[in-house]
């Protein structure tokens, strides 16, 4: 495993208020990691760093074997480096199929100019055919995305994602709204996406963190109180802390 992500040393300040301090996390290629944290623990600014959404006070972010900077890029360029980011409530297109879906998500990929003529190819279509598969979502092909279950859409965003083929994908709260068997279906998922890329799955649900079988990384005021394995992290004296609010 090499290192694709590094955030080294990075604060962020709003209004005054620290809300990233000192924060440094490394994620590797590939890899599967859970980032678990109190609310206001700075989860959601961390992934909004790495997508160039906001902008640190200090600190390094760097990507990739050349360790490019990821602080001077905009947010549309961190993406074609090959970042995709899956929000918690899923936005789909209701109204196309579950096929369309997935090849608009092919089309957004090309240079604008090649949006207005794209024909989607055999490639594309056998890219399609495949992430269907991955997401188990290949016999509701032809429904709207609206017909979809909560879980299902769900799935069908990952999926969106992938057919970009992203080198790192940050899912936030994948497993919020889902009934136990689709936990299960998109725990296997992220696994498997893991296998050949880097995975950052930001959960509050501990439960699944434990069955995700990944290290994790516990954040608390902005910076990394403990990183390990779920039992690890887990019976730290200063995890339990925090979570029990001592
Ligand atoms: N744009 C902003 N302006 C001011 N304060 C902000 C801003 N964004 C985040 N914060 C503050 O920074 C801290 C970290 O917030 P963040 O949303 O990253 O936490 P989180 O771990 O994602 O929390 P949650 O689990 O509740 O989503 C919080 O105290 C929050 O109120």
């Amino acid at each position: 495993m090499t290192t694709l992500l590094e955030v080294s040393g990075v604060s962020v300040t709003f209004d005054g208020f620290r809300a990233i301090d000192n924060l440094s996390i490394q994620i590797g290629e590939p890899e599967l990691r859970a980032v678990i944290g109190p609310n206001g623990a700075g989860k959601t600014t961390f992934m909004d760093i790495v997508t160039g959404k906001t902008r640190p006070d200090t600190g390094r972010v760097t990507w990739g074997e050349r360790s490019i900077s990821l602080l001077g890029l905009s947010e549309s360029a961190i993406a074609r480096e090959g970042i995709g980011r899956k929000f918690q409530k899923p936005t789909v297109f209701e109204a196309q199929s579950v096929r369309d879906n997935l090849a608009m998500s092919l089309r957004n990929d090309r240079a604008p100019w090649k949006v207005l003529v794209w024909r989607e190819t055999e490639a594309d279509a056998a890219r399609i055919a495949e992430v269907a598969e991955e997401i188990g979502l290949t016999a509701h092909l032809a429904r709207p995305a609206g017909e979809l279950s909560h879980g299902q859409k769900q799935w069908l965003e990952i999926g969106m994602l992938l057919a970009q083929e992203p080198r790192l994908l940050l899912v936030d709260e994948p497993a919020a709204g889902m009934t136990p068997a689709e936990r299960e279906h998109t725990t296997d998922l992220l696994k498997r996406i893991a296998a050949t890329r880097a995975v950052v799955v930001v959960e509050h649900d501990m439960e699944f963190v434990r069955r995700l079988g990944c290290k994790v990384t516990v954040l608390h005021e902005g910076s990394v109180l403990a990183e390990g394995s779920i039992d690890h992290v887990t019976a730290d004296r200063q995890v339990i802390d925090v979570y029990l609010g001592r």
